[in-house]
């Protein structure tokens, strides 16, 4: 990897900053936030110092032992050891500390000593360490610690400016000497030896304050609290589902105005033809219907970066807990689960935190029952159509409350599917302990969770423009050809080759309440499940002409039932599994029978809870 570059690898606690240096560092945009595990792979990027050196740079997951309990840490101990695959053994270690949080930390300093490699301390969160009145004698400590110290502020501009100065000036002194390396996997009282050395150090080289952070402790005395803790939890995400329909409606109509003004356009523009069908019902209705909930995405990034960057996440594990372990699942899964809301991928990687196998698997089998964000164009969809906008109880709004409700059910199932999976497949396993630090409260920085938001919002038009295009272009074809013969009567598309295979499935889906025209719709849905929004977009347009194309929610209203929409709901709750998701669960279990163990029980759930629902509904 390092072709003549001097190649810095970051090491240190989970939380101590390491992501933020790097981003700082490199210009790079990777994920941060305030809660230990954010990092679960390698990454590397290059930057060039003031004295126009070129470095490479590796970012790793957090870490307080090199014992590589967890798939995360076994990646930071084996680059720290060049044990992992085409990776360099780092010139130099930059082992990251949390100034505000040392105990640990050293202890690692000491055992990542052992490896005898050429390291560096850089104690990082200065600013808040001074604010709060940590003094450090650096010259004392680095001559303690026996490696160079250096302070830095890696979320500050300039902030870093004396690590570069420092790495500089060490790299022109390598060649260093060889050391021994005498690290061997540590028995716990070997780490207790070391806990007493660093605390040693602690103790004689920096003063800390009377009282250490009051705010924090003071907002945990209500935010841990297990009745007031759980009500503050509901309520934060109850306002956010409130925010995903009430704030997000004006702009939803405006965006989805301005498509139906470009399809006007195209409409004008265009004699009637191939071309015009294309751009109109493929493109602009297809991919138009599904960019519309570009508010939406939005707004629920919004919350989660707002509540990740303040430290609540960590609490809300904490919190959660409890009713977590009654249902087999491990602490730890909680953020895995938590960012699944997002998108299955990230949380299923985030699963390399949890260091027993069962409780890792467990949490990846469950994790793509979490609600994720590509399920909210279909839920507003139907919701929008079909359940109405009124104020129940004055303020709340019931469109927000069946989201909300379809987020339960779906949470609901996480829970229920993994207390099944312990009871039949590991019944004499008790998940070990649950340990997570909580991070301090920190006010969000504006500039992130701003760059956060872009970033989703950018990745969600991305889609949009590639996968989901794509789609809508096959399925426009599928819709419209063969064209019908000459003297042929009803919608054109009635002849085509979506028609033929939306009648071929209606017999499998008809017990559930769907017509030929979901089928259709629900097999690219298995790509991503928001096409299956463009997809009938597409369709409904192709068949209903220009009326149906600028709005497809009130031609659903018109064709569906109730019971077939409350129906296609609760199969997407379920919804089997998007193509990404199933290669990352191969990947990441390293078996091709995990990956098809979820999408079956996952379309059985589907269509059962379907079929349950149409034929309730009906009842009524
Ligand atoms: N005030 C302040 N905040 C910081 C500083 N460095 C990082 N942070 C914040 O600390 C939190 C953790 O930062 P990350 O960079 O994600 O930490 P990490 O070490 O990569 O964490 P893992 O990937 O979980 O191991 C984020 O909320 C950052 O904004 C700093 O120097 N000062
Ligand atoms: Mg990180």
């Amino acid at each position: 990897m390092s072709t003549g570059s001097f190649h810095l690898a970051l090491v240190g606690a989970p939380n101590s900053g390491k992501t933020s240096l790097f981003n700082a560092l490199t210009g790079s945009r990777q994920k941060v936030a305030n809660y230990p595990g954010v990092t679960v792979e390698r990454k590397a990027g290059v930057f060039v110092t003031p004295a126009g050196r070129n470095v490479s740079l590796v970012d790793l997951p957090g870490t307080y032992s090199l014992r590589g309990r967890s798939p995360d840490e076994e990646i930071t101990r084996d680059v720290v050891l060049g044990r992992f695959p085409g990776e360099a053994l780092p010139d130099l270690m930059l082992c990251v500390v949390d100034a505000t949080n040392l105990r640990l930390a050293f202890r690692l300093v000491l055992e990542l000593k052992r490896t005898g490699r050429p390291m560096m301390v850089v104690l990082n969160m200065f600013d808040i360490a001074q604010r709060r009145g940590v003094s450090v004698d650096i010259d004392k400590l680095s001559a303690e610690l026996g490696v160079p110290v250096v302070t830095s502020v890696a979320v500050r501009k300039a902030g870093t400016e004396e690590l570069l100065r420092r790495t500089d000036e060490f790299a022109a002194r390598t060649p260093q000497p060889a050391q021994d390396n005498t690290w061997k996997t540590l028995s716990i009282a070997e780490l207790k030896g070391l806990q007493r050395e660093a605390d040693r150090i602690i103790a004689a080289t920096i003063r800390l304050p009377e009282k250490p952070d009051s705010l924090t402790t003071r907002v945990d005395a209500v935010v841990l609290h297990p009745v007031a803790g759980l009500l503050i939890l509901a309520l934060i995400l109850f306002v956010m589902f409130q925010a995903v329909f009430s704030w997000a409606q004006p702009l939803m109509q405006l965006l989805s105005d301005a498509f139906a003004a470009l399809g006007q356009l195209v409409n004008d523009v265009l004699p009637p033809g191939l071309l015009q069908s294309f751009l109109q019902n493929g493109v602009i209705s297809g991919v138009g219907s599904v960019l519309v909930f570009l508010p939406q995405i939005i707004i629920i990034f919004l919350f989660i970066l707002l509540l990740e960057d303040f430290g609540y996440m960590a609490r809300a594990a904490f919190l959660m807990d409890r009713i977590m372990g009654g249902a087999g699942l491990h602490g730890r899964a909680f953020i895995p689960l938590l960012s699944s809301f997002a998108c299955a991928i990230p949380g299923i990687m985030a699963t390399r935190v949890i260091d027993n196998r069962r409780d890792r698997l467990t949490t990846i089998l469950v994790a793509p029952l979490m609600t994720c964000s590509a399920r909210i164009p279909v839920y507003t969809l139907i919701i929008s159509a079909f359940i109405p906008a009124t104020q129940i109880w004055g303020w709340v709004n019931l469109q927000g409350l069946v989201m909300f409700g379809l987020y339960a059910v779906g949470i609901a199932s996480a829970l229920g599917v993994s207390f099944l999976i312990k009871f039949f497949m590991w019944r004499d396993y008790a998940p070990a302990p649950f340990m997570l630090e909580l991070p301090d409260y920190k006010l969000p920085r504006l500039k992130s969770i701003a760059l956060g938001v872009y970033t989703r919002a950018k990745m969600f038009l991305y889609r949009a423009g590639t996968t989901i295009l794509s789609m809508m272009v096959l399925i426009w074809f599928l819709a419209s050809f063969p064209q019908p013969p000459a003297g042929a009567e009803g919608p054109a598309i009635n002849y085509s080759l979506a028609a033929m295979i939306g009648h071929a499935l209606e017999p499998l889906l008809a017990p559930l309440g769907f017509n030929w025209q979901i089928a259709v719709a629900l097999i690219p849905g298995m790509a991503a499940r928001e096409v299956a929004v463009a997809a009938l977009g597409t369709v409904y347009a192709i068949e209903g002409g220009k009326e149906a194309a600028d709005q497809i929610g009130q031609v659903l209203a018109t064709q569906w039932s109730l019971p077939t929409a409350l129906s296609l709901l609760a199969w997407y709750i379920f919804a089997p599994q998007c193509a990404s998701t199933l290669a990352v669960i191969r990947r990441e279990t390293g078996s091709t029978k995990w990956m098809v163990v979820t999408f079956v029980y996952m379309f059985a759930l589907a269509y059962l809870a379907s079929l349950l629902t149409y034929n309730v509904a009906r009842m009524f």
